[in-house]
């Protein structure tokens, strides 16, 4: 089944401060979304709305349901799942109990855990380390193996890429590739996503708390649309080129 999240006139305000103003977007299953844009550009804060873990106003929708009023841990056994930025992990827990926690919150069944590691084999190598020592692309596995534990309908990535080696990106890349094939609504944040140009279907550009440009047109045209909304001039020669490092 293809799933769906749709945000309309988002906003987030912190104490006197907004965020995010009037975000609308559309994020169907099949195709990865990006959300792009520099640092304080509200990505995180749409995503964390979305999840339900900020107070926000506007609406959120999976699947046609109007999920806006639904606290983060309803939302979650509802089909969203967000890998928040800056991992998050139990450090002083292994790999299996990182996961057993996740599969308590879901209330899921015994097996879920061992079905999980199945996603990267050197998890399987690492199940009873402590998160703490694991190498960031690992750690970086692990919490996306978390947040896919519930088969979600929605998968929300925050920075999830960002400073690791380019063979962990293309690893996690292909993943979520494949969960948007299987129609996950999957929507990806980040500051750069030049190591994801071939991965990335279409994208909204974010700059001050607002969107101020969408594309349908791939990885490539949504990183245009990213530098022509901060001033960088884009020749029109390179538009057209193959994106390259892309298998
Ligand atoms: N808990 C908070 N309290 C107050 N202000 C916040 C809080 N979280 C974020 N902000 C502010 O909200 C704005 C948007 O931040 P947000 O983290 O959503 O942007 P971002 O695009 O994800 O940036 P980054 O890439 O740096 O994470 C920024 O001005 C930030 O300083």
């Amino acid at each position: 089944m293809t799933h769906e999240l749709v945000v309309e006139g988002l906003g987030v305000i912190y104490g006197r401060a907004t965020a995010v103003r009037d975000v609308s977007l559309v994020a169907p299953g099949g195709s990865i979304t990006a959300l792009v844009g520099p640092n304080g550009a509200g990505k995180s804060s749409t995503l964390l709305a979305a999840y339900g873990s900020v107070r926000s106003t506007g609406r959120v929708a999976v699947d046609g349901d109007d999920v806006s009023s639904l606290k983060a841990a309803v939302r979650a056994r509802r089909g969203v799942a967000l890998v928040p930025q800056g991992r998050k992990l139990f450090s002083h827990l292994t790999v299996r109990e990182n996961l057993q926690v996740m599969a308590e919150m879901l209330r899921l069944g015994g097996d879920a855990v061992d079905a999980a590691l199945d996603r990267f084999p050197i998890l399987h190598e690492r199940v009873r380390s402590l998160a703490g020592v694991l190498s960031g692309g690992e750690q970086q596995m692990l919490v996306v193996t978390r947040a896919l534990m519930g088969s979600p309908r929605v998968l929300l990535l925050d920075e999830v890429v960002t400073g690791l080696a380019p063979m962990v990106v293309q690893q996690l890349a292909r993943t979520f590739q494949d969960l948007a094939a299987q129609g996950t609504a999957v929507v990806l944040a980040e500051p750069n996503i030049g190591a994801l140009l071939g991965r990335i279907d279409r994208g909204y550009v974010m700059v001050r708390g607002e969107v101020v440009a969408c594309e349908e047109g791939g990885g490539r045209a949504v990183d245009h649309a990213y530098q022509r909304a901060i001033g960088v001039d884009v020749p029109p020669a390179v538009e057209d080129g193959p994106v390259a490092g892309v298998h």
